[in-house]
């Protein structure tokens, strides 16, 4: 049975250093503030929003919600941006994302001011994963997966790691960060021929396929670590992983479960960008 590489943990010792930047803010008379921008009602927005807004209250940060229906124009939204941007109050946006399809999510996403881009959406941002460069925040998700593997002593060096997945939000920078602690890394996605046996290949596994439980046990061998990103929803409104999670604990080493894994780091780093925001815009 796989050892499970649990969350939680991870984020106690994120937690700690968050509230006592926190503490030092509020000294100064300044609340930390997250702005959440959800457009329509999607369930895995909502379930992100509700972990966020409860961790906000945890480690006493303050948000504000800016809810717009689905078939909002694109200047409403731009004006939302434009409103969270002129804001002091707020230190960092969470929009998320996909948006609806009407919108043009490239002018919106780059809309927002990069101080403010704590999730990495912009073009901005993004350039400073890709290029190494320390310039804005690195988006939360792919963050997460590499605080967890650092968190549990996984030394990435010289490791084959596989990400499954190529999209902007998580496949994408995850490679490059991965690329940065020195890994060999290989991106598979919906193109990739006999993806089972690349896959057999890794060490690591990284899992961004966006399908609930597809990654089952012919693509998995003994030995791998497993880091599954997905967050979907079931019928029966359950959280669960892009992972057979069944199948794969009988194999793998180890595994992040969902829920209980990446995703409650996701949110800590999110809190973190925020704290971090609040600090820098008040120097
Ligand atoms: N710009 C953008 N960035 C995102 O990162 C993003 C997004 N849009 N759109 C929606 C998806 C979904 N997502 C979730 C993250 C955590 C939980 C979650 O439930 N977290 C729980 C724990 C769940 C667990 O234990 O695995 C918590 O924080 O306590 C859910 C969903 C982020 N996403």
């Amino acid at each position: 049975m796989a050892k499970l590489l649990l969350g939680k943990e991870v984020n106690a010792s994120i937690n700690e250093e968050i509230k006592a930047k926190v503490e030092k803010l509020k000294a100064q008379d300044i609340t930390p503030a997250l702005g959440i921008i959800r457009i329509g009602e999607r369930e895995d927005d909502i379930a992100y929003e509700k972990s966020a807004a409860k961790r906000c209250e945890t480690l006493g940060v303050a948000y504000e919600k800016f809810l717009l229906p689905a078939d909002v124009k694109e200047e409403e939204v731009l004006k939302t941006i434009s409103q969270v941007n002129k804001n002091d109050k707020i230190h960092g946006v969470l929009l998320f994302r996909p948006l609806p399809k009407h919108l043009n999510e490239d002018r919106i996403v780059n809309a927002l001011a990069v101080e403010k881009d704590v999730d990495g959406i912009t073009d901005l941002s993004m350039a400073g994963v890709f290029m190494g460069k320390d310039m804005g925040y690195a988006p939360c998700t792919p963050s997460a997966c590499m605080k967890v593997l650092e968190h549990y002593g996984i030394d990435c060096t010289g490791k084959k790691v596989v990400v499954i997945g190529r999209s902007l939000v998580v496949g994408k920078p995850a490679a490059m960060m991965l690329l940065k602690k020195n890994a060999t890394v290989t991106v598979c996605h919906t193109r990739t021929v006999d993806m089972p046996s690349v896959v057999k290949e890794a060490d690591i596994v990284v899992v961004a396929a966006g399908k609930a439980g597809v990654i089952d046990g012919n693509y998995l061998r003994e030995g791998q670590i497993v880091i599954d990103v997905g967050i979907n929803v079931n019928e029966e409104g359950k959280l669960c992983g892009d992972v057979n999670f069944e199948e794969a604990e009988k194999i793998v080493d180890a595994i992040t479960p969902v829920p209980r894994g990446v995703g409650g780091v996701t949110t800590s780093i999110l809190l973190e960008h925020v704290v971090d925001a609040a600090i820098v815009q008040n120097r």
